[in-house]
């Protein structure tokens, strides 16, 4: 039976009116948690519609630009504020949306509002420098200017991080936006842009066109009033951005997946490599970029780590992310739980022991959510398909090696390179792996997962299309530079 208790009608945010798509057919989000649950509907949008979006940014690009930085930065002060009085509104969403719990959405919805803060101060920032020109009468200078409209595709895994690490840089650098979120992220994503609309943004500076990443997502792409487009997700769409990116010239960026090994080696804090081994492996359901997916043991510490490993394992409780106790809620819909479960099965097939779950849990008050266990395998050889793919779910590689160099060249044996971490006391062991492993975010004595605001985040090798993300390094992507000469 399906629950339809108080679910709304979220639309598209086009020229600041909320409207229905022109398809006037919608798509229901249900909860994760209880498949019968449905906590929204949102547009089924079609070109017409992203093209509408476009053409409010466009005709608001100007008026945004004139504005002055701090200006801007004001709005995403106000923007800021209002977030925070819907916290609980937002975090709640969040959670019933895409399954994470309560816990980790109360953080994420903090840590939208502190990127906001941050990117606001960037208004009252430098813009360029001065630099000597060979006439001495003359000067030279630098200015950064925006892209003009930022074109903006999120996934489902971080519903307001991500959507405000890229539109709090694309608007205090002066471009408008258009967003089209993640399906299964678009109430959250709406809620967000209402507090937008709450704060006064002016009109056309951000539209929200929801609905299917093939239509809304491929036309964002392709449309060539879009001049700047920055994607996350998988590396197959990401290629599909790429592409359509290059075809027509317009700038890019891509944040993508990951297989992100932690090296545990001999003389490591047992008990913090355990903690930082299952908070990054599989706090939000291991359906992270930067999660821990390989846990590469050295052999004299491997027993004593796997058993307390398995035994804290053993502790998480799994269920509806709404619930005070449960650590880990599930994953966010039927195609990822197949996933996951596939992923397992290869495992199992291609001869890796597991030590633990696999399974769906048997509870039957689970029975209607899209959950599976938090998975442990061992064994795990480098060809193994679990070794190599993402697999974006609950799921630990275990891999027994004898030195620290052979657990570096597995570390880096992988097309992936977003983030990885080692655990030891030893001082060349830590600097060998700094050097040596091939990741765009290195961690020693942290877990691989998590990103500060503050500083730049990105892959290396299939992980990102070579650019940075937040910090100071979000002015690369969303800006031009132009070079002044102006001579009396
Ligand atoms: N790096 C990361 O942070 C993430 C990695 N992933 C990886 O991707 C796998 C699949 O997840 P999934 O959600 O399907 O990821 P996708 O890459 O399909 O989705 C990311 C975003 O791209 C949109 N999109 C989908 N198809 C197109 C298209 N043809 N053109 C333009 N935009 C498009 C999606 O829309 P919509 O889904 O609404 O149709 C969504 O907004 C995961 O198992 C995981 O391995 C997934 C999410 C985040
Ligand atoms: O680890 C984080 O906090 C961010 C990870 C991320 O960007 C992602 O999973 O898409």
């Amino acid at each position: 039976m399906t629950v339809q208790t108080t679910a709304v009608t979220y639309q598209n945010f086009i020229n600041n009116q909320w409207v229905n798509s022109t398809s006037e057919d919608l798509i229901s989000s249900l909860n994760p948690a209880n498949r019968n649950e449905i906590v929204g509907y949102i547009q089924n949008s079609t070109e017409e519609d992203v093209d509408r979006a476009v053409e409010a940014a466009k005709k608001a690009k100007k008026g945004w630009r004139k504005l002055s930085g701090a200006e801007r930065g004001n709005y995403l002060y106000k923007i800021a504020s209002v977030m925070e009085e819907r916290h609980k509104e937002i975090a709640e969403t969040l959670t019933k949306e895409m399954g994470k719990t309560l816990l980790e959405a109360k953080g994420e919805t903090s840590r939208g509002i502190a990127i906001l803060r941050y990117f606001a101060g960037e208004g009252m920032r430098d813009t360029g420098d001065v630099i000597p020109a060979s006439d001495s009468k003359a000067l030279m200078y630098t200015n950064r200017v925006p892209l003009g409209v930022a074109g903006i595709i999120t996934p489902w895994n971080f519903p307001v991080a991500i959507p405000i690490w890229k539109m709090a840089p694309a608007l205090i650098y002066g471009n408008t936006v258009v967003i089209k979120p993640a399906q299964e992220a678009a109430i959250t994503a709406a809620k967000i842009i209402e507090c937008m609309e709450e704060a006064g943004v002016p009109e056309g500076v951000v539209n929200l066109v929801t609905g299917r990443g093939s239509i809304v997502g491929q036309r964002i792409i392709e449309h060539t009033g879009v001049n700047g487009l920055t994607f996350t997700g998988s590396n197959k769409v990401g290629k599909s951005v790429a592409e359509g990116a290059v075809a027509r010239g317009a700038k890019f960026q891509l944040e993508m997946g990951g297989k992100n090994p932690i090296i545990v080696a001999d003389d490591a804090d047992l008990e913090q490599a355990v903690e930082a081994t299952i908070s990054g492996g599989l706090r939000s359901t291991g359906q992270k970029c930067t999660a821990t997916s390989r846990v590469i043991v050295q052999e004299g510490i491997y027993e004593q780590f796997r058993e307390r490993l398995l035994e804290r394992t053993r502790e998480i409780t799994v269920g509806d992310g709404m619930k005070d106790h449960v650590w880990m809620g599930p994953c966010v819909n039927e195609n990822q739980l197949n996933t996951v479960l596939s992923y397992i099965e290869t495992g199992k097939e291609e001869g890796a022991t597991l030590s633990l779950g696999g399974e769906r849990p048997r509870d039957p008050e689970l029975e209607n959510g899209f959950y599976v266990e938090p998975t442990i395998f061992e064994d795990v050889n480098q060809d193994m398909t679990i070794a190599q793919e993402e697999i974006f779910g609950p799921v630990l590689a275990l891999m027994k090696v004898d030195t620290i160099e052979k657990a570096l060249e597995m570390a880096n044996d992988v097309t992936f390179g977003l983030s990885a971490s080692i655990f030891t006391k030893n001082i060349d062991n830590m600097f060998e792996f700094i050097d040596e492993v091939e990741a765009g975010l290195v961690r020693v004595n942290f877990e691989t997962a998590g990103v500060e605001l503050q500083a730049p985040f990105g892959g290396m090798k299939d992980s990102s299309s070579g650019s940075r993300e937040q910090g100071t390094a979000a002015k690369e992507f969303f800006t031009s530079i132009k070079t002044v000469y102006v001579k009396p």
